[in-house]
């Protein structure tokens, strides 16, 4: 679909055109959105197809007018006297037809286009202009009483993942309402399209798949990216979230169905970060899975092989990440997401140098963890030198959070990054990471191999060492059982203790056992959110240790100053500025985090950290830069509310 605004047709009216149900005579319109759909998959080039022009934004613009096959064959009428004039109704099953269709967006295609649509909030006027009388009853209400509506619905789903899907269903109908109820709602619907929700719509996306809601490219696509790009509706970019199902959260491969990954962090960077819809790409590549469930699974809905690997790999990649660029420019931000381990640091290592790239999981959690840290040291006191951090879990989001860690404390110390990395210990599926497993390990764990006996297992570990601060990164559930917590509070007052993996069924620790087992001392946060806790007498809440609170505004960042390369420097400072919105009120909470309630105001302030430190280093190309970067980040944030149509 094309979307175009304030357009109005030039030449070649499409009054040769089939009309669809309820489509209108063609017109001149300036109305809110000429839409020209041509949504004939795969139908290229054939004789018959047309260019039609269009004026978009005062410049002319060719589009393809495609069509229809069997047109000539249909004359035929259904009964109740309907046209069959696509020939849909009388072609047998093994007749081909296409589905396309060419519109203006007024009328019902305008009801059920989710980018202009605002069902029941049409005004009058809105409803004269665009021919919606008689298709929407009377009343006219406003967005407000939309919300609350929604809200209430929502609410009386009891079961999460009908949650979820009333916010697809939503978002697929009316995309301003799903943003507007997202963000005033963003505590409570949060959890539902986002984890731990998603990981669960993951799960089971091949039953509950409606709509596509990004793009699916698979080996079947190869040579053909760039085309396959055409066909999304979009094509003014801005940031795609990629992922290739590997390593959906810690549910492990889930192939083509991580699909609901990219797409639930595309509406956080609009939700949280401002960013416009239409900007946003969510893809995945389909390499095939090795998830057997899957594979034998009649709903499944992506190749049925097993993953291809090595060349096979790196060339689809290869093909995606140059299509990429040739189509929405050098200052795409591509955020990679949820790979698995053995690809994710390379993609990041080969295409950081030559794309805008970011990596979620190794440094969106990096930023997110030490922002946290950086809170904490306010409650227990001391320098991130001087305290000790032991991992349980060293893949990327383990490794990414330490590197993060030892680069600050060099930067604070002024010691060489091989030595603070001293401070920080890191415990694997084999027990802890030392000097005489180092032929064994894979590169990013050997910065982590420290001179030290054999530990095979975690309670081991952290008696040996001792550690202030225990990270949990594995993705393993129940991992931080009572005899860890209990050792990390027999010699810490305030054990500083983190349970980064999501889902929840995931978390190394649910938060009731951590205040029950440190006796209210620890300082406690999650990757997925946990209710408030009552122990003896007192509540206790923990944060919400998650990446969602950095990479929206980061993207942000990079977006609004034109950056052309992701660098550390911004990870440190979207950090900074994430821990100074911790306020003393929220600490005495023993929060290390702020609430997400604020989360727009935050996403702004890490922008206009982040775009600051692209400008010092260089990495801009949007000039001059903005005075006030907060103002200006503030600004360029996307509204949900609804827009006026002539
Ligand atoms: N809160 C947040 O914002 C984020 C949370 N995460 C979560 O972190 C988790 C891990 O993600 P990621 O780092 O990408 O995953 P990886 O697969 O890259 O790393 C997992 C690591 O955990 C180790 N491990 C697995 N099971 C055990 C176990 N039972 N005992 C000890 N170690 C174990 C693995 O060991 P080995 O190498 O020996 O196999 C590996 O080192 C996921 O649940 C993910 O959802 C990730 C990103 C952000
Ligand atoms: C939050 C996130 O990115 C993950 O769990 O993978
Ligand atoms: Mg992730």
């Amino acid at each position: 679909m094309f979307s175009l605004n304030n357009s109005t047709i030039l030449k070649n009216s499409l009054s040769g055109v089939s009309k669809g149900w309820g489509q209108q005579p063609p017109r001149k319109i300036s109305g809110p959105a000429l839409v020209v759909v041509a949504a004939a998959v795969g139908s290229n080039g054939r004789p018959g197809d047309r260019n039609v022009s269009v004026l978009v934004d005062n410049t002319v613009k060719e589009i393809r007018e495609v069509s229809p096959v069997v047109e000539k064959e249909s004359k035929t009428t259904v009964s109740g006297g309907v046209g069959d004039v696509y020939g849909e109704d009388t072609a047998t099953e093994d007749q081909s037809i296409t589905p396309w269709t060419v519109s203006v967006a007024s009328g019902y295609p305008l009801l059920r286009d989710p980018h202009f649509n605002k069902g029941l909030a049409f005004t009058e006027k809105e409803k004269d202009a665009h021919y919606l009388r008689g298709l929407l009853p009377p009343v006219v209400v406003s967005q407000e009483i939309q919300v609350k509506k929604m809200m209430a619905n929502i609410r009386q789903y009891q079961v999460p993942l009908q949650r979820y899907m009333a916010m697809m269903d939503l978002q697929e109908r009316n995309e301003r309402l799903f943003y507007k109820l997202l963000i005033d709602n963003v505590e409570e619907l949060l959890p539902v399209v986002y984890t731990p929700t998603v990981g669960e719509a993951c799960q089971k996306y091949g039953s509950i798949f409606r709509q596509p809601q990004g793009l699916f490219i698979s080996l079947k696509e190869k040579g053909k990216i760039l085309e396959v790009l055409k066909n999304w509706p979009q094509q003014k970019i801005q940031v795609i979230c990629v992922t290739d199902g590997e390593r959906i959260l810690g549910l492990g491969d889930l192939g083509c169905q991580g699909m609901g990954i990219p797409v639930g962090k595309l509406s956080l960077y609009t939700a949280l970060g401002g960013i416009r819809p239409s900007a946003c790409l969510p893809v995945t590549i389909d390499v095939g899975t090795n998830n057997e469930d899957l594979l034998k699974d009649d709903f499944y809905i992506g190749l049925r092989q097993r993953r291809a690997t090595g060349q096979e790999y790196a060339e689809l990649l290869d093909e995606f990440m140059s299509a990429v660029k040739q189509s929405y420019g050098e200052k795409v931000l591509i955020q990679f997401e949820d790979f698995a381990n053995h690809n994710a640091f390379d993609l990041l290592a080969k295409y950081g140098s030559t794309h805008l790239v970011f990596n979620d999981d190794i440094q969106g959690t990096a930023s997110v963890v030490l922002a946290g840290l950086i809170a904490a040291l306010k409650l227990v006191g001391g320098t991130l030198a001087e305290h000790t951090f032991l991992f349980l879990g060293a893949g990327e989001a383990g490794t990414g959070i330490a590197e993060l860690i030892a680069l600050e404390m060099s930067k604070q110390t002024g010691a060489p990054v091989e030595e603070t990395r001293r401070k920080i210990w890191m415990v694997d599926s084999k027990g802890l990471i030392i000097r005489s497993r180092m032929e064994s390990l894979q590169h990013f764990k050997r910065p982590w191999a420290h001179e030290h006996e054999a530990v095979g297992n975690l309670v081991d570990a952290v008696k040996a060492i001792k550690p202030t601060v225990l990270i949990g990164s594995s993705g393993a559930g129940r991992t931080f059982t009572k005899e860890v917590v209990q050792a990390m509070s027999s010699f810490n007052e305030k054990p500083i203790i983190l349970a980064l993996s999501n889902p929840t069924s995931q978390s190394e620790c649910t938060a009731e056992e951590a205040y029950m087992w440190s006796e209210g001392r620890a300082i406690f946060a999650t990757g997925s959110p946990f209710g408030p806790v009552e122990y003896n007498g007192k509540i206790y809440a923990s944060g919400q240790a998650n990446n969602a609170y950095i990479f929206p505004g980061l993207g942000l960042g990079l977006i609004i100053s034109g950056a052309i390369r992701v660098h550390d420097d911004m990870l440190l400072a979207a950090s900074e500025a994430l821990a100074e919105q911790v306020s003393d009120e929220n600490l005495e909470k023993g929060l290390i985090y702020p609430p997400f309630s604020n989360i727009r105001k935050i996403s702004a302030r890490i922008a206009a950290r982040v775009a600051a430190k692209v400008y010092e280093l260089g990495l801009a190309t949007r000039l001059p830069q903005p005075e006030n970067l907060v103002a200006y980040a503030e600004s360029c944030m996307y509204s949900p509310a609804y827009r006026s149509y002539r």
